[in-house]
């Protein structure tokens, strides 16, 4: 699920230092997010400035943004710029041209500045700039239709996660649900998984489309992750902290964007339940809309707060139709995305307005929260690393879920995670395979998850 919505207003002071000053910074994110939910006819540049310039008060920034809000005459009329896409005029700008590009078959690295937006088609690129890779046209396209259409259908009573940020209730800016195989899985799901400090009400059952494509994203996905390993990992090899085991969805958040002006707000997933340098694959069917990442860069104390938000710029991943987009092991820890709003989109031809994303996971059995430490106030702590602080970058650590929850103060519980290169944590491994049961899912079994 997606960070931002489960930072709350006040957190527990954590006993390691580095964890708290994070936290501060990362709440600029929390702000923006807040701000894009309450003003969703804004970009993020605008509602940034309107931070900086009331010194990150949102409660400022909003009451400043009410007056400066597009009033309906100035408001892009979205619905009749159909076939506008903004971002082409960026793209040949910014991105590097057939021209500009070396003769070499390996392309060149290209610089996103702080401030620019680089727009990236072409899947060699993004492979180059980007840790995710793409494949285009990826299912038979009559697959792909079946499966839009039974999702488009489903997200008929999808809802917006409604969270509580700053003493205000906002809601996520898109709506969203999410399957699992087997009905016991579901029921385990709802009862010890946490997210924002609560539970997921909508769980469902994994449908026939979803379960017909996941052996195909599989499939792609985990050769995507060997290519990379090959081809842009240090000496050939995974990355530390990185799963060797072959990467097995086991449950789908799907989401929905009802419109161009739907989204999601800059976040990195939760690592939780998938463990450290997760792998997700990201189906989109129906109207393309941009992908953004953007690095974490960290900071020491002296550098403004203000001007890491975006030290590198942004990179646009341009999703058609049909794509999968693989976010590799380097993804969360060090970069955050978000889908941005879209000034104007080509209505697809199933799919009218809307954007549907499959994003597969594997939740791995070890990071059952049955198995995870927990804080004083007796709930799976989360798993979380330092993003954005030079000191301790990159360290893994578990802290208290309550900071996260309307209504609830943290404990204060942290401790520094242990981690064996495979990304395994330390804690009582008989326990642990006593207990394990693998959780594939074929969707049609019954037994209990783990
Ligand atoms: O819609 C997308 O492509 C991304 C969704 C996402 O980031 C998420 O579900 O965590
Ligand atoms: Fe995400």
């Amino acid at each position: 699920m997606d960070d931002f919505l489960t930072r709350g207003t006040k957190r527990g002071r954590a006993s390691a230092q580095a964890l708290t000053s994070d936290d501060e910074e990362e709440s600029t994110d929390i702000k923006l997010a807040m701000l894009s939910s309450l003003f969703p006819n804004f970009g993020q540049e605008p509602l940034l400035e309107a931070l900086l310039a009331h010194d990150g008060s949102v409660e400022e920034a909003s009451a400043s943004l009410v007056n400066d809000e597009p009033e309906p005459s100035k408001k892009l009329r979205l619905n009749q710029v159909v076939g506008y896409q903004a971002t082409l005029r960026s793209f040949a700008s910014k991105s590097s041209s057939a021209a500009e590009r070396p003769a070499s078959p390996k392309k060149a690295k290209l610089l996103s500045k702080k401030g620019e937006t680089v727009h990236l088609y072409d899947p060699e690129d993004i492979a180059e700039n980007t840790p995710c890779s793409i494949i285009h046209n990826f299912l038979p396209p009559e697959e792909a239709n079946d499966l839009l259409r039974e999702m488009l259908d489903e997200s008929r009573s999808f809802r917006k996660i409604t969270f509580k940020l700053f003493d205000n209730i906002v809601q996520s800016p898109h709506t969203s649900s999410f399957y699992l195989a087997t009905e016991a899985e579901i029921n385990t799901q709802k009862a010890d998984y946490f997210y924002n400090g609560g539970r997921l009400k909508d769980v469902r059952r994994i449908t026939p489309q979803l379960l017909r494509v996941r052996p195909k994203v599989e499939e792609a996905v985990n050769k995507e992750i060997q290519h990379r390993i090959k081809t842009k990992y240090p000496g050939g090899k995974k990355l530390k902290y990185q799963s060797p085991d072959s990467w097995s969805p086991n449950a789908a958040f799907v989401n929905c964007y009802n419109g161009p002006q739907e989204t999601v707000g800059w976040h990195s997933d939760h690592l939780t339940y998938l463990g450290p340098r997760a792998v997700i694959g990201s189906l989109s069917l129906g109207v393309a809309r941009e992908f953004r990442v953007r690095r974490i860069v960290p900071k020491d104390a002296d550098n403004n707060p203000a001007d890491d938000l975006d030290a590198t710029g942004q990179i646009s991943i341009h999703l058609p139709h049909n794509s999968l987009l693989v976010m590799h092991a380097e993804m969360q820890e060090e970069w955050k995305h978000c889908i941005a709003p879209a000034q104007a989109i080509d209505p697809h031809p199933i799919a009218g307005n809307r954007r549907i994303n499959v994003t597969y996971r594997d939740y791995r059995a070890i990071f059952n929260p049955k198995h995870t430490l927990r804080c004083k106030c007796n709930l799976p702590a989360i798993l979380r690393t330092v993003q954005r602080k030079t000191e301790n970058h990159g360290r893994y650590f578990w802290m208290c879920h309550g900071g996260h929850s309307p209504g609830r103060e943290s404990c204060s519980f942290f401790e520094w995670a242990n981690l064996d290169d495979d990304g395994n944590p330390s804690w009582d491994m008989a326990r642990y395979k006593k207990g394990i049961k693998h959780t594939r899912c074929t969707g049609n079994e019954e037994e209990p998850s783990h």
